[in-house]
This record gives C-alpha cells, sequence and structure tokens, in this order.
C-alpha cells in the first residue's frame, strides 16, 4: 500500500438516516484495513460520531451532499465543516453511497468476513456502515489509484464504542422495542414492550433518546452514575419533581410557538395547504403579512359568495367550486345544466383568482421574511440551542419517564442499582420489568453469577418460567445500564458490554433457513462475538436436531463459553447436562420448583438450588394439550425404560464431585462478600458462619 507521506492515513465516510442512525467506514490506506461501524446518534451535537472522529483522526471526511433533517439540524455534513480546519471535506453524490454495492464489496475484498456481519440479516441491518463503505472505496480508487485485491482487506465492524451492543435478533427476543404478539398470562391482550412501557416522556427527542438509549445502553458508570443520583434527588423531592413535570409540558411551545402557530399543520388538499402556509406565522409578528392574509381570505370569501349567488341566480344547484394548484378556483358544471345558461359574468372568477393567488403569494413572501429573521435571531445561539435541547430531552427521559415510572409503583419496588468492573451480577428479589404489571401475582428470582461461577444451567419442565426468567435477567441489565432504577431489592451489576441471546424456534423464511440452521447460524454469531464481558442467555439450544447431536452440541457450546469470563444463562430441558457442573466447578445448575399433584404439575415459579428430576413432565403437560391416554401410556413405558440407568449414573458422578463443588460453592461466598457493603462486623460473622458450614459439608 502507498503511502504518500501525509499526518494521518484514514479515509472516513459518513451517512446518516432519519432516525438519526450513522454509518461510518473508516478505511486506513497504511494498514489496509476497514473499520465500520454503525450506532444510533443520541444527541444533536453528535457526540458518539465527534468521539470516533477523534479517535481516527482522518485525513479526508467523505459525505453526502447536505440536507437538513426534518428536526432542523444539519446532519453529519455540517459536522464534518466543523473538523475541516485541517481535515479535507469530500462531498459524494448519495448514489455513492450503495449499501447494496457496499455489501458485494466487504464480501469479496475482506481477507475474512467480518464476524458480526456473518449472518444475512446483520447486511440489511448494518445497510449505513456499508453504504459508507462504498463511497470510501470508490473514492480511495479514483482519488488515490489504489486497486484492493480481492480478500486482502482487514474488515472489522464495531457498535459504538461508548456503549453496549444489542444485535437485532436480541432486540426481538428481549422484546426491547416491540413486543411478540403472544397470548402469554392465557390472555390475547397485547403484551407491551420495555420501550412502550417507559415511553410516557412528552418530546419527540425525549421518546428518540429513550429509544437509542434501550437499543444502546451505557457501558460508562460515571454518566450511569450521574444519571442516577439525578434520579435519586428526583425521587427524594416531590416539589421539584412534580416541578420539572410542570414545566416540561410547557417548554417547548413557548418557546417554538413565539413566532408560529401551533395549531397549523401540513395538509394534502391544495386549498387547506395554502391556507395553512398563509396562517403558519401568528397575527402580530410582521404587519404586511396580516394586509395580504386579510386579502386572501376576502377574495376566497368573495369567491365563495359569488358561487352561491351563481347558484341562485342562474338555477344551477350543481354549480361546484373546487381548487387545484394550477388553476386555482374554478367552477364545474354538468353540461346538460350549463347549456345556454352561461353568461360573460362568469369570467368574473379568473379576475378574483388572480388577487387571491397574488394575495397567497405575497403571505409566502413575508412567511419566509419571518423565517429568516427568525433564524438570523438565533443563528449565534445555535449551539447553546442545541445543547439546551439536548438536556432538555434527557430531561424528559429522566423526568417523564424513569422517575414516572418509577414512583407509579409501590414505594421500594425499584431500587438504585449498583456497579463494578469485574465483580458479580448479583439480583436479589428481581422481577419482570412487564410481566409483573399484567401478572398480579408474580414471583421474584435473584441471580448470582461471578467469576468463579460463569455459568447457570437454568432446568426445569416446559411453562415454569425458565425463559421469562432469561428475559427479566436482561432486561434488568438494560434498564441499569441506562441509569434507571431496576425491578429487584437489590441489584449490583458487572458493567455488561454486550449481550447475546439464543431463543425461540422460528424458521427464518426470508434467509431460506431452517428451525435448525437459524439457531445454529445465530449460534455460531455468538461464539464469534463473545467478548468477556459479555451477558448471554441460552434457551434450549440444540432441541431442533436429533437429541444426541442437540446434546452435543450444547455441551460443546457450554464448555466454549466457560473457557472466557463472560456470564452465561443456559435454560435447558437436557437433564444431562447438569454433569457439566461435575466436571466445571464454575457451573452452577438451579431449577424452578414444580409441584406434581394428582398428576398435574403445580407450578411456583421459584428458582431453586441444584437440579430436581421431575419424572415425565413432558408427558403429564402432553396429556393435559389432549395427547390421548394409550399414547401416553406407551409414551411412558418406553421413557421409563431409557432414563434409569441414565440416573443412575448420573447420581453417582454427582456424589463424586461433591467435595469440589463444595470447595467453589465457598470461593462464591468469598466473593460476594468481598464486594458487600456490609459493616466489618457483619462480614466477620459471615465469614465465621462459612467456615463452620464448610466443615460439616453443607455449604
Ligand atoms: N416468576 C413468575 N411468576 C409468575 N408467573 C410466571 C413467572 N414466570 C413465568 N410465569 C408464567 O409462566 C408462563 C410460562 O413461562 P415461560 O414461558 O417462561 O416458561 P418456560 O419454562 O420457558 O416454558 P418452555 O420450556 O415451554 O419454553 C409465563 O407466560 C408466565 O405467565
Amino acid at each position: 500500500m502507498e503511502d504518500d507521506g501525509e499526518r494521518s492515513s484514514i479515509v472516513i465516510s459518513l451517512i446518516e438516516n432519519r432516525a438519526k442512525e450513522v454509518g461510518m467506514a473508516a478505511f486506513n490506506l497504511r494498514s489496509a484495513s476497514l473499520d465500520l461501524s454503525q450506532y444510533i446518534e443520541t444527541s444533536g451535537s453528535y457526540q458518539n460520531t465527534q468521539t470516533l472522529l477523534q479517535f481516527y483522526d482522518p485525513m479526508v471526511i467523505i459525505v453526502p451532499p447536505n440536507k437538513l433533517a426534518a428536526d432542523g439540524m444539519g446532519g453529519v455534513s455540517e459536522l464534518a465543516d466543523k473538523f475541516c480546519g485541517h481535515i479535507r471535506k469530500v462531498v459524494m453524490a448519495r448514489g455513492c453511497f450503495d449499501d447494496t454495492k457496499g455489501a458485494v464489496l466487504v464480501k469479496s475484498l475482506a481477507a475474512k468476513e467480518p464476524s458480526a456481519l456473518s449472518l444475512e440479516t446483520y447486511y440489511k441491518q448494518y445497510y449505513l456502515c456499508l453504504a459508507a463503505a462504498a463511497a470510501t472505496i470508490k473514492w480511495i480508487e479514483a482519488e488515490k489509484g489504489l486497486i484492493v485485491t480481492n480478500h486482502s482487506l482487514s474488515v472489522t465492524f464495531n457498535g459504538s464504542f461508548d456503549h453496549m451492543s444489542i444485535d437485532a435478533t436480541s432486540v426481538h427476543n428481549l422484546e426491547i422495542i416491540e413486543p411478540f404478539h403472544s397470548s402469554l398470562l392465557g390472555t390475547t391482550s397485547k403484551k407491551r414492550s420495555l420501550f412502550q412501557m417507559l415511553k410516557t416522556t412528552k418530546t419527540i427527542g425525549g421518546t428518540r433518546l429513550l429509544r437509542a438509549n434501550l437499543l444502546q445502553p451505557l457501558k460508562d458508570t460515571e454518566t450511569i452514575n450521574t444519571r442516577l443520583d439525578c434520579l435519586d434527588e428526583l425521587m427524594k423531592n416531590e416539589q421539584l419533581f412534580f416541578g420539572l413535570t410542570q414545566v416540561l409540558r410547557k417548554f417547548p411551545k413557548e418557546t417554538v410557538c413565539e413566532v408560529f402557530d401551533e395549531d397549523v399543520l401540513h395538509a394534502r388538499v391544495p386549498f387547506v395547504a395554502r391556507t395553512q402556509q398563509c396562517f403558519a406565522v401568528k397575527a402580530g409578528i410582521d404587519g404586511l403579512l396580516d394586509i395580504a392574509r386579510r386579502t386572501f381570505c376576502d377574495t376566497s370569501e368573495a369567491i365563495h359568495n359569488l358561487a352561491n349567488k351563481y347558484r341562485e341566480e342562474f338555477g344551477l344547484p350543481n354549480l361546484k367550486l373546487s381548487f387545484n394548484n394550477k388553476q386555482g378556483f374554478y367552477f364545474s358544471i354538468p353540461q346538460k345544466d350549463a347549456q345556454g345558461k352561461l353568461t360573460s359574468k362568469f369570467i368574473q372568477v379568473p379576475c378574483l383568482n388572480v388577487r387571491n393567488k397574488s394575495a397567497a403569494g405575497e403571505c409566502y413572501i413575508r412567511t419566509e421574511l419571518c423565517l429568516e429573521a427568525l433564524v438570523d435571531a438565533i443563528r449565534e445561539d445555535v449551539t447553546t440551542l442545541t445543547l439546551l435541547a439536548e438536556a432538555l430531552c434527557l430531561l424528559d427521559m429522566m423526568v417523564n419517564s424513569f422517575a414516572q415510572t418509577i414512583s407509579s409503583k409501590p414505594l421500594d419496588r425499584y431500587t438504585r442499582p449498583q456497579f463494578t468492573d469485574d465483580g458479580p451480577l448479583a439480583i436479589d428479589s428481581g422481577r419482570h420489568p412487564i410481566l409483573e404489571t399484567i401478572h398480579h401475582e408474580f414471583v421474584s428470582n435473584g441471580i448470582f453469577i461471578s467469576e468463579a461461577s460463569n455459568m447457570l444451567i437454568v432446568m426445569g419442565p416446559n411453562m415454569s418460567g425458565k425463559s421469562t426468567y432469561l428475559q427479566q435477567v436482561c432486561l434488568t441489565v438494560i434498564l441499569a445500564q441506562i441509569g434507571c432504577y431496576v425491578p429487584a431489592c437489590f441489584a449490583t451489576i458487572r458493567i455488561v458490554d454486550r449481550i447475546f441471546t439464543r431463543m425461540g424456534s422460528t424458521d427464518s423464511l426470508e434467509s431460506n433457513s431452517s428451525t435448525f440452521m437459524t439457531e445454529m447460524k445465530e449460534t455460531a454469531f455468538i461464539m464469534q462475538n463473545v467478548t468477556p464481558r459479555s451477558l448471554i442467555v441460552m434457551d434450549e439450544l440444540g432441541r431442533a436436531t436429533s437429541s444426541a447431536d442437540g446434546f452435543s452440541i450444547a455441551w460443546s457450546c457450554c464448555e466454549k463459553l466457560l473457557s472466557i469470563k463472560a456470564y452465561t444463562i443456559f435454560a435447558t430441558h437436557m437433564e444431562n447436562l447438569s454433569e457439566l457442573a461435575t466436571l466445571y466447578p464454575n457451573v452452577r445448575i438451579l431449577h424452578f420448583d414444580v409441584d406434581v399433584l394428582n398428576n398435574r404439575l403445580d407450578f411456583k415459579f421459584k428458582l431453586k438450588d441444584g437440579p430436581r428430576h421431575i419424572p415425565h413432565y413432558g408427558l403429564l403437560l402432553a396429556e393435559v394439550a389432549g395427547l390421548p391416554r394409550s399414547v401416553i401410556d406407551t409414551a411412558q413405558c418406553i421413557t421409563s425404560k431409557i432414563t434409569q440407568t441414565e440416573r443412575k449414573r448420573m447420581e453417582v458422578n454427582c456424589e463424586q464431585h461433591h467435595q469440589l463443588q463444595m470447595i467453589y460453592r465457598a470461593a462464591q461466598r468469598l466473593l460476594c462478600l468481598k464486594y458487600s457493603s456490609q459493616p466489618e462486623d457483619a462480614i466477620r460473622q459471615a465469614l465465621q458462619n462459612l467456615k463452620e458450614s464448610y466443615l460439616d459439608g453443607t455449604v
């Protein structure tokens, strides 16, 4: 690769969509590498993009032509201007930002396809950075005469540097933005998503910020804690909370609507649109505009009066007064009515029409002048205004969403979470934030997962609450990392940098994949992208193929995940998987408590320690679902024979490894005490208790 001795060797392309999602492609000419990033911009001043630009310090920034965003913000093009003191800005036509071409280029040029794009769906999801890649490569080829040969480019994909990354599948599985349309709880009522639950914001900016935060929670403990401090203050100081709620309700209206009339809306019907445009600026702002507006109203009224007069005078009840942008007002009369009745008087309409049109034209010109004057007046303060708008959006999210949600629950239902960099993920009496609002007797469950015990295997019959629990833990972490209280008595969270989920079992017709292939592709994606700070939840991995293969895949995936420090929760029906705990002391087995009464399962939804064998729960549930008795009897016979020998072998194994497990459990308790904020006396006592239970063999 050529090095022309320039200070920087990085070429960046930037593009954004209307939802303020930004795609960036950073090409390093020296190292022949391409970094792709795509993230949602959470601030009007493009803080995320600025951080990345500072990080890369590019020599060229390529942007599409400037187009004011819907909210009047300048967009990435204007941002590039800011950075262009010493950097060259290049504007390339939108057509050069071609995501399909970008995807083809990345696939063919990359030495190794970036694992983050290993699923076809991710090529669709990350279309913006692929569009940026197409523009970057085109510019490099044309301007630098540099041709990248096939399979030689090192391509990496980053989400955003400062945020937790949640892939699209997990956003769907966790029902963060949209709920599944399921009939959970035996009702057909539409379940809400986390976004819908929290969407009590009052401004569009606040709602957008909330959505962006849920899709990209924070990773920076300081910012999260600052938000939580604000929330503490709001929860303590009722007057402040209600005061801010009131002010926020009025604020945007008072400032924005000093000049413009808030009731004036965009309209499609031509005459209504013309009227709305004439009345966009409030009366009293511009004298000449008021006069032009009066003329417009007078001529419009005169035309309507004339139509009424002609109807009566010439006996034309079917005379219709219409309007279009080209002709203005015009009469239409059915031909049979018009014959022999029309006189030259009808010519008067065009005269009124011309006056009406010119009055509207005058209104437009004056309105534009008012708009320019307004823009001039605020131009100097635009940076301050942008910051103010950002602060207002944040305040809207904190007050109207977070504080409002928490305060609408009974006292102490939500608590402030704590954070560590390498401590456990510990939640006491956690609840599912959405299901607990629907289900009045929702049973709380905790979690303790640490580096000494970084995998939980959760077992239990169907319908015992496994999937709900997995979703609950992830949603709690997300809530904590956006700076909100969480539905639990206590929570301490190791900052999570990625959440991965493998749940559900739907075929992907779109990508022509079977249930099993979809499952495997998603699992491969997790294995390739997992980091030591990830939280992984897997629901019944390996059930979509033959039981032996499914089991071996589940087992080996667990082994792979155990070798890194990521925290994994694995829900399964495969009882044999509990044997992992006999080989790996950092695996902990839990089960959902269920009683069997008169051949019926009584679900307790309470998570308990250790494995528990419930004989033939699948058959019991199948019977409830209506499978014929004879079929159930035969199945019962077969399954007893298979499981008897298997159970004996497992029990022997368990006993042998009891001692090792005890050591690990003691280590876990010690780790817990290390991060405990209890007074010294209490910790001494806990250590003493631990010693005694260890000696008794009851840890
Ligand atoms: N903690 C809880 N408290 C009260 N009800 C719960 C709780 N957890 C789950 N439920 C109820 O149980 C139903 C089934 O839960 P869930 O789907 O999580 O079970 P599952 O064990 O994953 O089942 P399967 O193995 O068949 O997928 C939920 O729809 C909910 O109504």
